[in-house]
């Protein structure tokens, strides 16, 4: 089962990014509750993913404040998994950092369709299995808040399906989604947050 959402949250507030010396946004606000999530789109290099590096902590706003509630994953292009390691035990080595045992990484696994390669070693990994790994990865931690990066890049049509499908239950389970991407997710009634060139 998934971490109930409990009352996670996750909100900013008049935030500015500076990255360099260029101010790539201001006054940025919004908020996310239990059950809610953000689609951010817009053209390379307007700052979504600063945007998401920003609600994980990971970046300092420039201006504004940033709450969070819950806990936070993030995914991106760096799924960050031993590449000597089984597939299963990369994730598991993650999900025992995250406080998670053994069913959730069978759950990761499964929500990607993974399930059959757990004992393949993650340098072996295709490209779109390798994204799908550093899915499972955020799954099988079981966090609150799940901030995706480009999470459609690479996969295939089943793979989309299936993300969609992981994204709703976590959302009915009272989790919270902010997502930067430039394809479709099926996050049809997330808030948008559209940047321009
Ligand atoms: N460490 C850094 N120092 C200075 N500038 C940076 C740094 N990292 C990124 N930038 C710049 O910040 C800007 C926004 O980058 P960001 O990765 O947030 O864009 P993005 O909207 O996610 O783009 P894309 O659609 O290509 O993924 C870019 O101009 C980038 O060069």
């Amino acid at each position: 089962m998934m971490a109930a959402g409990g009352d996670a949250r996750l909100a900013f507030d008049g935030v500015a990014c500076l990255r360099g010396h260029r101010l790539l946004f201001e006054g940025l606000s919004f908020a996310l509750g239990p059950g809610d999530a953000a689609l951010i789109t817009g053209p390379n290099g307007t700052g979504k993913s600063s945007l998401l590096r920003m609600a994980a902590g990971l970046l300092a706003p420039a201006a504004g404040a940033i709450h969070r509630e819950g806990t936070i994953a993030l995914a991106d292009e760096r799924h960050a998994l031993d590449p000597l390691k089984p597939l299963g035990e990369a994730l598991g080595f993650w999900a025992g950092v995250d406080g998670q045992g053994r069913d959730a990484v069978a759950a990761g696994l499964d929500a990607v369709g993974l399930g059959a390669i757990a004992e393949v070693p993650v340098r072996m990994l295709s490209t779109g299995q390798a994204r799908r790994a550093g899915l499972a990865r955020l799954i099988a931690g079981r966090a609150h808040i799940w901030l995706l990066d480009e999470p459609g890049n690479g996969l295939d049509a089943a793979s989309l399906d299936r993300l969609a499908a992981t994204m709703a239950a976590h959302r009915a389970q009272g989790g919270i989604i902010l997502a930067a991407s430039h394809q479709p997710l099926g996050l049809d009634d997330a808030q948008p947050i559209r940047f321009r060139a």
